[in-house]
């Protein structure tokens, strides 16, 4: 499957998508808040997989992002590890709503 096509689909088909990198420490904050929060969420590490780079590629045209994680919710783009703990307080309606919790 074509990278754009994968990425689209992971996103499309999951309540909480995150693209991470398994070493590095702004995911591991991603990680850690959603779990924290009960979150269900599809975390794809990048740097684990053949396509790895061909996705981060493609996920940087979708949303103009090229740093990890690379999280949407409800399959909204909303940033990285900084706009997601920036939205704490919202979070539990946000993750509602998506059916993540
Ligand atoms: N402000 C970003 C920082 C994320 C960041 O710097 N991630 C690093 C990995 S730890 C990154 O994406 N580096 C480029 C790369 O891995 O290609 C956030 O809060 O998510």
């Amino acid at each position: 499957m074509a990278a754009k096509t994968k990425a689209q689909d992971i996103i499309d088909n999951n309540a909480v998508a995150v693209f991470s990198k398994s070493y590095c420490p702004y995911c591991k904050a991603t990680k850690s808040l959603l779990s924290e929060m009960g979150a269900k969420a599809y975390i794809l590490e990048l740097d684990q997989i053949d396509d790895g780079a061909a996705i981060q590629d493609a996920l940087e045209e979708m949303t103009h992002q090229r740093s990890v994680p690379n999280i949407f919710i409800d399959k909204k783009h909303i940033g990285g590890n900084s706009e997601l703990q920036g939205k704490k307080s919202q979070l539990p309606k946000l993750l509602q709503e998506a059916h993540a919790i």
